[in-house]
């Protein structure tokens, strides 16, 4: 690989109506609200004051990321990206939480025993009851065509990352090695914490205390034995 230096983008997508009602999502298919849009052009129009060039991009199969991505390489006038979606970079499934008002799941589960769910590693939230909670339907068929019968019912955050680091590494690297140095992944607040506790080494209690802000462009830098060299938010 002849090249000077890998950067990866990350970007949780801009705020989705479920962000602003403050609900649960995971793998919801909730599409940005009007504040999203506007961070996702701000993200781009940001990339492209610093003069990204992407040489490829990726995304999650929900609708929020991969506008999010749409909006930014329209900024970039490169609409003509080359892009991967996959479910392995999918929100983390909240299980019987998605669609809950977060408030009201507190007075509900308790505010330990929530914030338990969502920012310890090894916690996994209740599962959903099949066909009884939200819009499951709809992520059947969504999922059945793309040959995946066996959906999760609630995840980790251990086991968001147990599909996201094995995408990273089976998929995104090779791609990079093949001359796509300067890549962009849109994807979720776990999925990217996820990445995050695997790039710098976090231990499971220092990951708990990272937040990733929608719309906010964190930049990688690696070598070329992909070790991070640096990192930043772009702002
Ligand atoms: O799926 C969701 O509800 C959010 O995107 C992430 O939620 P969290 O910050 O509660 O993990």
């Amino acid at each position: 690989m002849n090249i000077n230096k890998i950067q990866v983008v990350f970007v949780r997508h801009g705020e989705s109506e479920w962000n602003k009602n403050n609900r649960f999502t995971g793998w919801v298919d909730i599409d940005l609200s009007n504040r999203g849009h506007l961070e996702a052009k701000q993200a781009g129009q940001l990339l492209k004051k610093n003069n990204f060039i992407f040489t490829y991009g990726y995304t999650s199969v929900l609708k929020r990321a991969i506008h999010t991505l749409w909006i930014i390489l329209d900024q970039l006038n490169q609409a003509w990206l080359p892009i991967k979606k996959s479910w392995k970079l999918n929100e983390r499934h909240y299980g019987a939480l998605q669609g809950l008002n977060k408030d009201e799941a507190i007075k509900k589960y308790g505010y330990e025993t929530i914030q338990k769910w969502r920012r310890n590693f090894k916690d996994i939230p209740p599962g959903r009851v099949k066909n009884k909670n939200l819009i499951t339907e709809i992520d059947d068929i969504h999922y059945n065509i793309m040959g995946i019968h066996n959906l999760p019912n609630g995840e980790s955050l251990e086991l968001t990352a147990n599909r996201v680091i094995p995408y990273w590494k089976n998929v995104i690297i090779p791609d990079i090695n093949n001359n796509n140095h300067t890549i962009i992944i849109v994807t979720h607040g776990n999925s990217i914490r996820a990445m995050i506790k695997f790039l710098n080494c976090l231990s499971e209690t220092e990951i708990s205390k990272v937040e990733v802000p929608t719309g906010t462009p964190l930049i990688y830098e690696f070598n070329r034995d992909f070790q991070p060299i640096k990192h930043y938010y772009l702002s």
